[in-house]
């Protein structure tokens, strides 16, 4: 638990908030308590005694006392909100963080729809319970409790023996309920983390299920998916209801009982009629408190199960990148030895490869679907790390490398992702780039016609991962985003195998035209793409076969032949 709360604490930034909120709470706490024992003394002094002329000084005090708890309310939320707000923000971008330095191999495997729910729901509970309720609702009960019990000890010792019996006997319920609370948060957790994948993907595949008509099928997973949920929420309020059940006559048991003591007190002259009814009043207010404290102990079950799980993902370890900085423009790169498996169970896709790709050409791997293309291009980027052997760049191992190493090396996917922005952020994102220097990329990349059609031109929305372009649009938008960062070393993984052959044509004669003297990696199907390639892998299960030019390989290699082949026919 303690653990759980400094964790939490690391990411709060203005603690002013904490004290000001804290100030708050010392008055909230100890000015009911005044108001109350004034009714001492109104009972006592001016009802008793007959002192009458101090009554107007009573009354005039006990509405100071009685309105400043609720101001000092209003400033706690106002502070302890401010609080939380920015807690959630900074665990938000600290789990970003997170997930960005995480390992492409441990990304794939978290789904992006518990992801998603890990921020929209654990992160967001973890900073509201950790600010809002531990920090301040259980520290206000805990100083309300702590000067109740003073006062009312002051007042009857029997009373006190009685709220001390009933302070343990809460204890002992948390203790008894506490961890299955936490087991029944945390699967709570769990099944919305469900449901929320199942929305997800429900949304996200939309244009299958409409497709493929499965419409009834993914409704009928989300009803499931949903009925566990429920399921849970019912066992849980189930298991909430017994917790009431037990602790409920307690409460009213332990007021009956302060009234028998107090009365026979009062009955025997042990105590007035003023410390009895003060003496009542904590004792109500104590048990009250107390109820409100038991929950605040559940919360921090609660808590415990939230924090629990986003750590699980925070401690993941990073990427272990270096901090040898690219200096020198890329020289050489080479495979040495190379194998490589998704996953320490599965067969190696990359299988002892060795190779140096000549640095500055315009390099093609070819080879069946499944063969390790991509692989080897996801290998190069660093989203994934070499079994066995290394890969070097100037003779330095790619992990070596700082975080600089992305800006020598760049890759184009068959399916960019774009945000939901406009077309210029998309193209530059952080960077700076002239409206000339966009302009020349996008007219060579043949995006300059078609964006120049839309009203709001560059600064167009192109909606969510660019939905409102075509497939051909979105891979030359990719390309331009490429071509204006124009690193070292360029991969085009199948970048424009949506294009028509004459596009691709004219997109690929002024991207040699750009690239000229520097490294282009080109993952094709398409032997037309990859023909004037300076040379040419073909790939086979993860090794190369032969390598050469295109009429080379024609005449060489037999795979090369039926690859060509195949496609003379289609
Ligand atoms: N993330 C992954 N997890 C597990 N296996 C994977 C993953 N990505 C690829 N593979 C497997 O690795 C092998 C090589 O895949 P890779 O994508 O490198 O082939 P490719 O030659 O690029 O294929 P294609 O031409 O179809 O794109 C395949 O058997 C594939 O199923």
């Amino acid at each position: 638990m303690k653990n759980n709360i400094f964790y939490v604490f690391r990411y709060m930034k203005q603690m002013y908030w904490l004290l000001l909120g804290y100030a708050a709470i010392i008055l909230e706490c100890v000015t009911p308590i005044i108001a109350t024992l004034l009714q001492k003394d109104m009972i006592d002094r001016v009802f008793y005694q007959k002192q009458y002329e101090a009554f107007l000084k009573i009354i005039m005090l006990y509405a100071i006392f009685f309105f400043a708890p609720r101001l000092m309310f209003t400033v706690r939320k106002v502070a302890f909100f401010h609080l939380s707000y920015e807690l959630q923000m900074s665990l938000t971008e600290a789990f970003l963080e997170k997930i960005y330095n995480m390992p492409t191999a441990d990304f794939v495997k978290e789904h992006v729809g518990e992801l998603l729910n890990h921020i929209r729901t654990n992160v967001a509970d973890a900073a509201d319970l950790a600010v809002n309720q531990i920090l301040s609702e259980a520290v206000k009960n805990v100083l309300t409790v702590a000067l109740l019990i003073y006062f009312i000890g002051k007042i009857n010792v029997f009373m006190l023996f009685i709220v001390v019996f009933v302070t343990f006997f809460y204890y002992g319920l948390l203790h008894i309920f506490g961890k299955k609370t936490k087991d029944f948060s945390q699967n709570v957790r769990e099944q919305k983390g469900k449901v929320s994948i199942t929305i997800e993907e429900s949304v996200s595949s939309i244009r299958e299920v409409v497709a493929y008509h499965r419409e009834a099928w993914q409704l009928e997973r989300y009803h499931k998916t949903f009925g566990e949920y429920f399921a849970t929420i019912l066992k849980q309020g189930f298991f909430q209801c017994k917790v009431m059940f037990v602790s409920a006559p307690f409460l009213y048991g332990t007021k009956l009982i302060s009234i028998l003591c107090g009365g026979i007190g009062v009955i025997h002259n042990t105590i007035s009629l003023g410390e009895f009814v003060v003496g009542f009043t904590f004792v109500d207010q104590l048990v009250t408190e107390l109820g409100l404290l038991f929950d605040q102990g559940l919360n921090f079950k609660k808590f415990e199960a939230a924090v629990e799980t986003v750590q699980s993902v925070m401690n993941k370890e990073d990427a272990s990148y270096g901090k040898e900085e690219v200096k020198e423009r890329v020289q050489s790169i080479c495979f040495h030895g190379v194998t490589f498996a998704y996953g320490r169970d599965k067969d190696p896709v990359i299988k002892d490869l060795s190779l140096e790709l000549p640095v500055g050409k315009k390099i093609a791997l070819v080879g069946l679907s499944g063969s390790g293309k991509s692989t080897i291009a996801q290998l190069l980027t660093r989203m994934y790390e070499p079994d066995q052997g290394e890969i070097t760049m100037n003779g330095i191992p790619l992990s070596r490398y700082g975080e600089q190493y992305t800006e020598k090396v760049s890759i184009v996917f068959q399916q960019p992702y774009f945000i939901p922005s406009t077309i210029r952020e998309n193209l530059t994102f952080d960077k700076m780039f002239s409206n000339e220097e966009i302009e020349k990329i996008c007219s060579k990349m043949l995006c300059h016609e078609f964006i120049k059609q839309f009203p709001e031109q560059y600064e167009t929305y192109i909606g969510e991962r660019g939905a409102m372009l075509s497939g051909g649009q979105k891979q030359r938008l990719a390309l331009s985003r490429a071509m204006l960062r124009n690193t070292d070393v360029l991969i085009l993984d199948e970048a424009t195998s949506a294009l028509d052959t004459e596009t691709e044509y004219q997109v690929q004669k002024n991207l040699d035209q750009l690239r000229k003297g520097k490294t282009t990696i080109i993952i094709a199907h398409r032997l037309s793409t990859i023909q004037n390639a300076d040379i040419i892998y073909v790939l086979d299960k993860g090794q190369v076969l032969d390598s050469g030019s295109h009429n080379e390989l024609l005449t060489t290699c037999k795979a090369y032949q039926e690859l060509y082949m195949l496609q003379q026919l289609a």
